[in-house]
C-alpha cells in the first residue's frame, strides 16, 4: 500500500482494493441478506462485529462472547498484510448524515487497523493537536493548537492507519449529508458502508507514551500520581510522628482515589472507545 504524501503520516491507501462488480455484490448482501441491529436512532451508524469481542474491563478477548465467525462474503476482503487474521471486523453502515466522532481507536487494545470504504465516497478528517508551547504553526486554540486534515474515502478503497496517523491522531466522519471537497465543489452523501479490521496489540500496553490519547500511558500516569500521592502521604505521616502530632486513619476513601483526574472515558460502542482524555480507573 501507497503511504499518502500528507500529514497525519503513516496513513497508507490503496485504491480499487476490490471491482466494481464485487462491490455491487456486496451491497446487495449488506442490503438484503444481512441482519441490521434496530437502531435506536433513526438515521444513525449501525454496526454488525464478526470475530472476537474486547473487554474493555480485562483489556482482552471476552470469554463470555461467543467468537463470531467470518462469513464467506468476509473471506476475500480480508488485508493480507496482517500475516494473520484480525481478531475483530466491523462493518458499519452510514446512512446520508450519519458520522463517527473523532476518536482513536484504543491504543492498548489493537495495534493494526485497515478499513475498507464501500458505496459513498465520505471526507474523513483527522485531528491532532499539539500540546502547548510547541513550534508548529497551527490553528491556535486556547493553550493547545490544533490541526485538522481532510481525507477523501473513495468507495472500494483500503486504508492503514499506521504510525502517526494510527496512534496521534483522532479521526472520524462529521455527521451531515454533504461534504465539501478542497476544490470547493459540494458532494451529496449517500448510503456508505466500511468494514474496520483490527488486531489485538499483543500484552495489551502500548508503548507510545502519548498521554493525550493512548489508554496505557494515561494509566500509567495515574498509577504513577497514586504512588507519588500515597508517598507523600507517608512522609508527611512520619514527620507528624517525629513532631508528635495527632494522626488520622490515613485518608479517607474519597482522599484515596486519584486526585484531579477525570475518568469520561466515551465509548463509541462495546468494542471501540471514543477517545477522550480519558484515565481509567486504578487495577
Ligand atoms: O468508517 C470508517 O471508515 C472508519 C470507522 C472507524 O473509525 C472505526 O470503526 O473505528
Ligand atoms: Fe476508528
Amino acid at each position: 500500500m501507497e503511504e499518502l504524501p500528507i500529514r497525519p503520516r503513516g496513513l497508507k491507501f490503496q485504491a480499487d482494493f476490490i471491482t466494481p462488480a464485487h462491490e455491487a455484490k456486496l451491497l446487495h448482501i449488506f442490503q438484503h441478506e444481512l441482519e441490521w441491529p434496530e437502531s435506536r436512532n433513526p438515521g444513525a451508524r449501525l454496526s454488525l462485529h464478526y470475530g472476537y469481542t474486547f473487554d474493555y474491563k480485562t483489556f482482552g478477548i471476552d470469554p463470555e462472547i461467543p467468537y463470531k465467525p467470518f462469513p464467506e462474503w468476509l473471506r476475500p476482503l480480508i488485508p493480507k498484510e496482517g500475516g494473520r487474521d484480525p481478531e475483530q471486523v466491523c462493518l458499519q453502515y452510514y446512512p446520508p448524515g450519519a458520522g463517527i466522532p473523532p476518536h482513536v481507536d484504543t491504543h492498548s487494545a489493537y495495534d493494526q487497523l485497515y478499513a475498507l470504504s464501500l458505496g459513498s465516497a465520505v471526507v474523513m478528517q483527522f485531528r491532532h493537536t499539539e500540546p502547548a508551547g510547541a513550534k508548529q504553526a497551527l490553528d491556535g486554540e486556547g493553550d493547545a493548537q490544533r490541526e485538522s486534515v481532510d481525507v477523501d474515502l473513495p468507495p472500494r478503497s483500503m486504508m492503514q492507519m499506521s504510525g502517526d496517523s494510527r496512534l496521534h491522531w483522532e479521526h472520524g466522519i462529521k455527521k451531515r449529508k454533504k461534504d465539501v471537497l478542497a476544490d470547493g465543489t459540494v458532494r451529496m452523501r449517500a448510503d456508505r458502508w466500511s468494514i474496520t479490521y483490527r488486531w489485538l496489540r499483543d500484552g495489551a500496553q502500548c508503548e507510545c507514551g502519548d498521554e493525550r490519547l493512548c489508554d496505557t500511558a494515561q494509566r500509567r500516569k495515574g498509577i504513577e500520581r497514586e504512588y507519588r500521592w500515597k508517598q507523600q502521604k507517608q512522609e508527611d505521616t512520619v514527620e507528624q510522628v517525629e513532631e508528635g502530632k495527632v494522626l488520622g486513619n490515613g485518608g479517607s476513601q474519597d482522599e484515596n482515589r486519584l486526585a484531579g483526574i477525570s475518568s469520561e472515558s466515551t465509548e463509541i460502542d462495546h468494542r471501540h472507545h471514543e477517545n477522550s482524555n480519558a484515565l481509567l480507573s486504578p487495577p
